[in-house]
């Protein structure tokens, strides 16, 4: 059978914002600038980067025969002016009866909530119209952005593998699996108007309410920092951060802190021991996070680990090896700055 040389005969699915149509020849300009994009290709296994404005033709055409074939669904995520905003894409899996779920969506493009808006869109229609009995998807582990919005649409995670990343030449990157069955998925709605950022872009802040955290840099004789592993289960599993934790109502942060110590470690600290160092600013899928960070040197008892997360004893100049959540970024910079 001769390649199409037309977009296949694909009946739209549409969201409250989005329409998920068959990518056409026009869209080719568009797809080019928004994926040649290092910020968007990094977190994609399959994209070359950078991008070659031809690959952008070819694509266009493969996902035209793909579709003919029953094969795989790479979409256009067009907005209502029909322009194009990203892509999303489900590759089939006959024999296994499951289906593996993609999305990007173009940086200026970001902060509205589109990519999992049109991922929850396609991930239904998988599941209702197309009868498989899984989807499956993934995020880099370091990718706390993506992994949230995953959970969120009502994803399970499904272990970590190791994935060659074609935008990173081929380099393996540590991923979360996800899946999903009948029945897991949430409806996702249209996000709210943006609370946050005058210019319209930027992360979502799941509706812009400041969420407060501490952390504590707890600093060993040797001038090491103690670094924990979130455990299976909690949002942004396997990543390392500081230890801490949300500040409830009524709590000052220094009683916060204390707390969070001696549940997650088994230590006492006194609030004159917390000393002041740096705080993070950054967006978060519950909100965005506010999040103190103290120094301390001194507190009563052996550090152990009580709710089973692992443990590390890092040097300033090491705490870049550690995959830590976005937010920490600055905070290790600054430590290894001025420890
Ligand atoms: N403790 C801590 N939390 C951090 C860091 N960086 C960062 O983004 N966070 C985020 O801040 C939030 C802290 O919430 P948490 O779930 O640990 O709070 P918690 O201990 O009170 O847990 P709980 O809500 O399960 O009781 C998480 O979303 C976490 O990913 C960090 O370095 N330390």
């Amino acid at each position: 059978m001769p390649p199409p040389q037309a977009p296949p005969d694909f009946a739209p699915l549409r969201t409250e914002r989005l329409v998920l149509r068959a990518l056409r020849s026009e869209d080719a300009a568009a797809l080019h600038r928004l994926v040649n994009d290092w910020d968007v290709a990094k977190t994609l296994a399959r994209v070359p980067f950078p991008y070659p404005r031809d690959l952008a033709d070819e694509w266009i055409a493969s996902t035209w025969e793909q579709i003919a074939a029953r094969e795989a669904w790479h979409l256009a995520i067009a907005g209502e002016d029909d322009a194009l905003l990203g892509c999303v894409g489900l590759t089939l899996d006959r024999g296994k009866g499951s289906a593996e779920l993609g999305y990007w969506v173009g940086r200026r493009h970001w902060g509205k909530g589109l990519g999992p808006e049109a991922a929850s869109r396609l991930a239904r229609w998988a599941l209702d119209d197309l009868g498989v009995g899984t989807v499956h998807a993934s995020a880099l582990l370091d990718n706390a952005r993506s992994v949230a919005v995953l959970r969120r649409l009502g994803f399970r995670e499904a272990g970590e593998a190791t994935q060659p990343f074609l935008s990173r030449g081929g380099a393996p990157m540590p991923v979360l699996l996800f899946e999903a069955g009948p029945g897991d998925l949430a409806a996702v709605k249209a996000a709210a108007p943006k609370a946050a950022g005058p210019t319209g872009s930027g992360p979502d802040t799941g509706g812009g309410a400041v969420l407060l955290v501490v952390a504590c840099a707890l600093v060993d004789p040797e001038g090491r920092v103690l670094l924990a592993r979130r455990p299976a289960g909690k949002p942004m599993a396997g990543l390392w951060e500081f230890p801490g934790g949300k500040v409830h109502p009524g709590e000052t942060p220094e009683a916060a802190l204390i707390r969070e110590l001696a549940e997650e470690l088994g230590i006492g600290v006194e609030a004159s021991c917390l000393a002041p160092f740096t705080f993070a600013s950054h967006p978060h899928p519950d909100g965005h996070l506010l999040m103190p960070l103290y120094l301390c040197r001194r507190w009563e008892g052996a550090v152990r680990a009580r709710e089973g997360q692992a443990l590390a004893w890092v040097r300033p100049q090491r705490l870049r090896d550690y995959a830590m959540p976005p937010a920490d970024k600055p905070l290790v910079a600054m430590l290894r700055d001025f420890l």
